[in-house]
């Protein structure tokens, strides 16, 4: 087997909050999690709402530093990398947002914003700005000719479209999707997921999949970390710990798959993603 790309090895997150009278108390939002991901293959890590999914993709993304643990890409560690070390694991790690109106400046043009990765990498767009953005655009199922247009002219689903592309300008070898389809109305979600599967068979690069819907993680994921109060209680491949969960929460979360969540039922329903 081949070495992992990226190793997570007993990942901490440790918040300090402020209770009543100022007293400080310390909480673990994620607590010792460890795993590996292997080039071109999708780990997805779910649990419920407040379970440390976000807050470990952001440790992994390096938008938050761990307070113990480590993180280790292509036998580097790069769990407090810094300066260049840190801009060229950023080169190769790239996120996908839950909320593509928020996470993409409404100000900037499409190509503005698919060029932000390559500028802050200092490296010059293939061809062009123009073109690089185009075949960016392409490669998403976007029209090339809106490459002038903002967010604001983009559905919900097409505004993903721009977040997945601007993942992608820099040619990464682990996209991390923090929710990235879970605001999506059901027919578009499908074609994102659609979309997310052909990219990763096209370029060969690993996902990992942060969710909470189960039966999304179904459709794009190889193995699967089941979260719970910070702690990974499971992980596997997918068919192993769907088809015979051995943890009781997981047994649960299963359990749980035809529930609908009202509050997401809501945002589908009105089509909103926000
Ligand atoms: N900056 C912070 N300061 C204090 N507590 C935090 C902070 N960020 C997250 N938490 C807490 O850490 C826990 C885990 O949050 P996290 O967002 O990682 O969970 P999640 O599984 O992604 O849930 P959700 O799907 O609701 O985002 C929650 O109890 C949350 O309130």
């Amino acid at each position: 087997m081949s070495e992992p790309l990226l190793s997570a090895s007993e990942l901490t997150k440790r918040f300090v909050t402020r209770g009543p009278l100022g007293r400080r108390s310390e909480f673990t939002a994620v607590d010792r999690v460890s795993f590996d991901v292997r080039l071109g293959e999708t780990l997805a890590v779910v649990g419920e709402s407040g379970s440390g999914k976000s807050t470990t993709a952001r440790m992994v993304a390096r938008l938050m530093e761990p307070s113990a643990g480590t993180l280790t890409f292509e036998g580097e560690d790069v769990t407090t990398a810094k300066g260049p070390a840190l801009a060229r694991y950023r080169a190769n790690v790239q996120v996908v947002f839950q909320d593509p109106y928020s996470s993409l400046n409404p100000r900037h043009t499409v190509e503005r914003i698919l060029m932000a990765p390559l500028v802050y990498q200092g490296i010059p767009p293939t061809g062009g700005k123009r073109a690089h953005a185009r075949e960016l655009m392409e490669r998403v199922g976007l029209d090339p000719d809106h490459s002038q247009r903002y967010p604001a002219q983009f559905s919900g689903g097409q505004a993903q479209r721009i977040g997945i592309a601007r993942a992608l300008a820099v040619n990464p070898k682990l996209v991390i999707c923090d929710e990235a389809v879970s605001a999506l109305d059901v027919s578009v979600q499908a074609q994102v997921i659609e979309l997310l599967r052909r990219l990763q068979a096209e370029s060969g690069f690993s996902y990992v999949f942060i969710a909470h819907d189960l039966a999304v993680v179904r459709q794009i994921a190889h193995r699967v970390a089941v979260m719970s109060e910070g702690r990974i209680v499971e992980q596997g491949p997918v068919a192993q710990v769907f088809g015979d969960p051995q943890d009781p929460y997981t047994r649960t979360l299963l359990a749980a798959i035809p529930r609908i969540n009202p509050e997401w039922d809501r945002r589908r329903r009105e089509g909103s993603l926000r």
